[in-house]
């Protein structure tokens, strides 16, 4: 009998034995990769099992607990933490500009494959510096200052439909006085009266806010979210007939009608990008395994009907889109232009309905910033003939400048940190030599909250510090301060970004008087985007 014949009747008769044998194998693989340190990193302090294994960041992203737990890992072990066993966390200002700035060779991590509808690259998740120059210029060129001053009035309309809306809800208080009903739905939300307010879920709201103006700004496509008050949007049954639709399109044809569904796309789209940023921790092949158990069957589920969301903008997509041009210089696929599509919609969306809504809340919270805010407003926006506020005659406010620096500051929308792989050399950071291929990453919100930077009251919220601070200060300040990331990864879309925060958190704001149900902290879920669960506040008209 030849040795590999012995072997296979070994196996046969002992299975049961080798079956209970790969645990301890698996384990004994983890510790000889632990002691035989590829990359150098044993002498960084840890948490104990990522010493050994990734278990540890994604037990952690599971537990929507991404951000504090990388947090509370600094205050027990310091600045530079082992938080897996190839990745390290930096918690320093001066990290920032050779992890993430220009010219440093850093690259985005394998982190990121996960992030592509189609399996193909993105602007969001490609590696290649040629693919992602080419995506930039022409987003670049999308959300150029002068691009997005000219898409203000479209902003607008659908701040306009959100006041309609809260008017509305606000007009129950005085109906419930003359014996009308002090609770009921519009739409799928939920509003409630009490104490001469009318009660309802800003976040919620916020979101239908955040899609409507994204779509119809982008791609000309509003989903009408803020009209129905539901998560809904149309979209192709069929995403293959969607994709040929669009090639059609492109060619400069005309296709045939296709058969369309309603999905709840804001909730697919939180569910399918949490799920991402914790199978992305692990080995591509388990991603795929573990993806497919029936515990992650929403995930198959809402990424099938998210390329069909996608593929219904990208048939919107604007000439800039539509007229670039891959390596070879031809038009970009349907699925390129989708995946393109899929990453606008994500990205300027959440971010912004989270950023505003914890605004929101920390304005609310505390009369007296409250009330700051609403006497700058008032005297800025006194001879403007317009219910929502410009943004040349709100975007130079100290007051309210400070209290949204303030709100990406401790809440940090993006409070991640953001991986990076080491060039081929190797690299300094911190004095510290990094090998080629070692994963590091800043952490957002650890940064945003740390007291050598931000003082002993760093988790306080409190926009005078960006107002009293001298100009050394400032400088120090805005060096921990990366809310849009850093260097040429860095947000894309941030001018937009900034434009809509001012005109959404001045117009609110001066608006209607806030308050809150409770002092309760706000609840998020903690994955890479924090975002609110709920925020339940209690509205009037000032005015
Ligand atoms: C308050 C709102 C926003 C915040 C806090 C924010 C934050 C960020 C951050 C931190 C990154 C870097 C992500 C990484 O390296 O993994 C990023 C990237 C990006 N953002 Fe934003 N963003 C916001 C709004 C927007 C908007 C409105 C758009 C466009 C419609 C946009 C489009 C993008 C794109 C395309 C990237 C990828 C850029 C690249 O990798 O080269 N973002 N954003």
């Amino acid at each position: 009998m030849s040795i590999v014949q012995q072997l296979a009747v070994f196996a046969r008769d002992n299975s049961l034995l080798l079956l209970a044998a790969l645990p301890v194998v698996a384990v004994l693989a983890k510790v000889v990769h632990y002691l035989n340190d590829p990359f150098s990193l044993r002498s960084y302090p840890d948490p104990f099992l990522a010493k050994f294994t990734d278990a540890w960041i994604f037990w952690t992203v599971t537990r929507n607990c991404w951000s504090r737990s990388v947090e509370d890992a600094h205050k027990i072990y310091g600045p530079i933490v082992r938080i897996a066993p190839n990745h390290v966390s930096i918690v320093d200002p001066k990290a920032l500009a050779t992890v993430y700035g220009h010219s440093t060779g850093f690259t985005k991590s394998n982190w990121y494959d996960i992030f592509s509808n189609f399996s193909i690259t993105n602007i969001f998740n490609t590696r290649s510096r040629s693919e992602r120059a080419r995506k930039r210029r022409i987003e670049s060129h999308m959300f150029a200052p002068q691009s997005i001053r000219a898409i203000e009035p479209i902003s607008h309309i659908h701040v306009h439909e959100l006041l309609r809306q809260w008017d509305g809800l606000i007009a129950h208080v005085a109906e419930a006085q003359n014996g009308g009903p002090d609770r009921g739905h519009l739409g799928a939300t939920a509003w409630s009266v009490q104490d001469g307010r009318v009660w309802i879920d800003c976040m919620t709201w916020l979101n239908f806010w955040a899609f409507d103006t994204i779509g119809d700004l982008v791609f000309g496509l509003p989903f009408g979210m803020l009209k129905s008050g539901r998560d809904t949007t149309k979209v192709a049954k069929s995403p293959e007939e969607g994709l040929k639709a669009i090639d059609v399109i492109s060619k400069g044809g005309d296709a045939s009608p296709i058969e369309e569904e309603e999905i709840p796309c804001i909730e697919y789209l939180s569910a399918r990008a949490e799920t991402n940023a914790r199978l992305a921790w692990l080995p591509p092949t388990w991603a795929r395994i573990v993806g497919k158990l029936p515990a992650f069957s929403e995930h198959t589920l809402t990424g099938r009907k998210l390329a069909a969301m996608s593929i219904m903008a990208a048939g919107h997509a604007p000439e800039a889109i539509m007229e670039a041009r891959d390596e070879e210089g031809e038009p970009l696929s349907p699925q390129a232009l989708s995946s393109e599509a899929f990453v606008l919609m994500l990205a300027g969306s959440d971010t912004i309905s989270h950023t505003t809504c914890a605004t929101t809340y920390y304005v609310a919270r505390d009369k007296r910033i409250l009330a700051k805010l609403q006497a700058e407003l008032d005297g800025a926006l006194a001879s403007v003939d317009s219910d929502v506020a410009p943004y040349d005659a709100v975007k130079d406010l100290f007051y309210l400048d400070a209290v949204i620096h303030e709100a990406q500051r401790v809440h940090s929308t993006i409070g991640a940190g953001l991986p990076r792989e080491v060039p081929a050399g190797g690299a300094t950071i911190l004095g510290h030599h990094f090998k080629e291929g070692t994963t590091v990453s800043v952490p957002l919100y650890r940064l945003h909250r740390d007291e050598s930077t931000w003082g002993p009251d760093a988790v306080e919220f409190r926009p005078e510090r960006w107002i009293e601070a001298s100009p050394e200060r400032k400088k120090t300040m805005m060096e921990a301060f990366a809310p849009f990331s850093v260097g040429p990864r860095a947000c894309t879309g941030r001018n937009l970004a900034i434009m809509q925060l001012h005109i959404i958190v001045a117009t609110l704001l001066r608006r209607y008087d806030f308050a809150l149900q409770s002092d309760e902290p706000l609840q998020v879920r903690d994955s890479l985007s924090r975002r609110p669960l709920e925020c339940m506040v209690g509205i009037r008209r000032r005015k």
